[in-house]
């Protein structure tokens, strides 16, 4: 029987990238391993399943769906608990993987449930500052129980550092990464990114900064490189083009590394992967925390950038033309001041988070031989 690991995390990109992080470790460690990713049935998912070039690879869609408080939440909830923990129970006895990692995220619990329920080892591996529901009930389920950051709402956890997939700090020179994105090799680059879903907010507000707060001409020797998610791309057409601004838009980027190598500044959603990655690659940061979230909870994550020097945080509002005026202040004492993106990109350099991909991927293994 071939040797397989299950690592389960989906619903966005968020929770599958630091499992393909995992996955790249232990195919390095041990080749003839399989590893099976459960994600979600969600279009966002098969989006970052086609970005990811792994072999030895397979990808299994979990019926699981996330709670809701409403009559028809919970019934969802529920017929998809049933659902997803009868595919894991038959899956997991057939194929008795030598583990069973899980990143959070409503496809991660059925998956750890059972596997514990199974006897197997099984590997939690929270990612944001503030852990989600999700993970603090598994949390119980878990050998292997650790955390990207510190928490107080996980002392128990061991802190691992962030599983970055190899792929998304490439250290390319900023010139050839740029020609390799379209881009012109020369000039400064704004990247513009929100999640794995892109933000209507965050469009919505560099579309109107560009054309009511003269964020146009402060970016008249800049280009943007700007993810968009599939969202608003006429509005910010247009006010890129009345603006006068350089620009490309992309639906998806399916090269991060090049897009982090090619940066000066990121204006981004502090997503946890996205605050991890911006800070490997030393790209200072502008954060706007996602507005939905009753607690603003990726405000945590982007945090200790912050304390370290490479990023600035800011409120964005559900109501985007409130977010242009503060925007545009914020770019601009970003860029206005001389030698301000680079000493803050240096100070990235001086504190550089540890990689926990290794660490996983190691107990995977030592797990087995025991
Ligand atoms: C809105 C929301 O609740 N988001 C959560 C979601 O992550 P969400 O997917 O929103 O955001 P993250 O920043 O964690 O991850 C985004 C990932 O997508 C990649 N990317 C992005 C754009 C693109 O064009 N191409 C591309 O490859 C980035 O490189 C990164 O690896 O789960 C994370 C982990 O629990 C949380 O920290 C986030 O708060």
């Amino acid at each position: 029987m071939s040797r397989s690991v299950i690592l389960a995390g989906g619903g966005t990109g968020g929770h599958i990238y630091p499992n393909v992080a995992i996955a790249q470790r232990l195919l390095e460690l041990d080749p003839d391993l399989f590893c099976r990713f459960v994600i979600s049935d969600r279009p966002v998912d098969e989006t970052v399943r086609q970005s990811i070039g792994l072999e030895q690879v397979t990808w299994i869609a979990s019926r699981a769906r996330p709670f809701r408080r409403s009559p028809v939440g919970v019934l969802r909830f529920a017929g998809g608990w049933l659902a997803a923990t009868s595919a894991a129970r038959r899956r997991l006895l057939s194929e008795r993987p030598l583990a069973v990692i899980a990143t959070g995220g409503f496809v991660s619990a059925p998956e750890i449930v059972v596997a514990r329920r199974m006897g197997l080892p099984t590997a939690l591996v929270s990612l944001d500052a503030t852990p989600g529901r999700a993970i603090r009930r598994m949390r119980r389920h878990a050998d292997l129980l650790c955390s990207a950051y510190p928490t107080p709402l996980l002392p128990e956890a061991e802190v691992i550092g962030f599983p970055l997939r190899r792929e998304v700090v490439l250290g390319l020179p900023a010139e050839e990464a740029r020609r390799k994105l379209g881009l012109e090799p020369e000039r400064r680059t704004l990247l513009v990114t929100a999640g794995s879903q892109g933000a209507s907010t965050i469009n919505r507000s560099i579309a109107r900064a560009l054309t009511h707060e003269g964020l146009g001409a402060l970016l008249a020797e800049w280009q943007v490189l700007h993810h968009t998610g599939g969202k608003d791309e006429d509005e910010l057409r247009q006010a890129y083009e009345a603006a006068g601004v350089r620009r490309r838009l992309v639906r998806y980027l399916n090269d991060m590394g090049q897009a982090w190598s090619a940066a000066d500044l990121v204006v981004a959603r502090p997503g946890a992967s996205s605050v991890a990655e911006a800070w490997a690659n030393r790209v200072p940061a502008l954060f706007l925390p996602y507005p939905f979230h009753a607690d603003e909870h990726q405000r945590h994550n982007a945090k200790p950038m912050v304390d370290a020097g490479g990023a600035v945080i800011l409120r964005d509002r559900v109501e985007s033309e409130l977010n242009a005026k503060p925007l545009y202040d914020v770019v601009y004492s970003l860029i206005a001041e001389a030698g301000r993106l680079e000493s803050m990109a240096d100070s990235l350099g001086r504190s550089r988070p540890e990689d926990g991909a290794a660490r996983v991927a190691r107990w995977v293994l030592e797990s087995a031989e025991r």
